[in-house]
């Protein structure tokens, strides 16, 4: 099953809580949230605190994006009951291993993010490890960019990584996904597609998420 995780950096954050009851009752899986420090990307975005203020007013899951330095420091703050998948960047951990062990020994799923130009050689050693590889198909930072198209190959590749060595592994694809390019992406193995710009920065939210799921099928 394709997953669509519409990603909150997008929304209105002045009505965040009625955005994520619009998608949610339009049939989005899971709520995709980006953290940003301003140092590992030239952004800063929220912290867990608006994560948290949206816990119990969903069901749906969180999907935590840490694009930030040290991960380790905060992996705690973000876990409530709804946090499925905590996913950090490999370019970010000087010891991705520990940092891997640390997230599953919460109770979440972990996930490794690669920044477009960073190779699936860096998962050799991991793969086994991970619940789900995030390939940043932009430069992490800021949404609304355009897709960088390299990604697909590099989907592609990883799927074929993945039928050999972790078949339960989740390919997810975040950047520049819209309605045109997200067919192409879900055909080479993407199953959790992230979209920001292309739901919130529509005038019918609801209405876009339904487009995705129709993709999907
Ligand atoms: O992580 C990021 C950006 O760093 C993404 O989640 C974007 O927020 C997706 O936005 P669009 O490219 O879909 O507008």
């Amino acid at each position: 099953m394709i997953q669509l995780a519409p990603s909150i950096l997008s929304a209105d954050f002045s009505r965040l809580g009625k955005s994520v009851e619009t998608i949610e009752k339009a049939g989005a899986h899971l709520i995709h949230v980006d953290v940003m420090d301003g140092h590992f990307v030239p952004n800063i975005s929220f912290g867990s605190a608006v994560m948290k203020s949206l816990a119990g007013k969903t069901s749906m899951a969180f999907d935590v994006h840490l694009m930030i330095e040290e991960p380790d420091r905060y992996l705690e703050d973000f876990v409530t009951e709804q946090t499925e998948y905590i996913t950090v960047h490999q370019e970010a951990c000087v010891h991705l291993n520990r940092t891997l062990q640390h997230i599953k020994s919460l109770g979440v799923k972990a996930g490794i993010a690669l920044n477009p130009a960073t190779p699936l050689s860096v998962l050799e050693y991991c793969l086994e490890d991970v619940d789900m590889v995030l390939i940043m198909s932009v430069n992490p930072g800021f949404g609304g960019q355009r897709f960088i198209p390299s990604a697909l190959n590099k989907v592609k590749r990883l799927y074929r990584m993945k039928n050999e060595r972790n078949p339960k592994l989740k390919i997810e694809i975040d950047g520049g996904i819209n309605l045109s390019n997200v067919r192409s992406v879900t055909d080479a193995g993407v199953e959790i597609v992230v979209a920001g710009s292309s739901v919130f920065g529509c005038e019918d939210v609801a209405g876009s998420v339904k487009k995705f799921i129709t993709e999907f099928k």
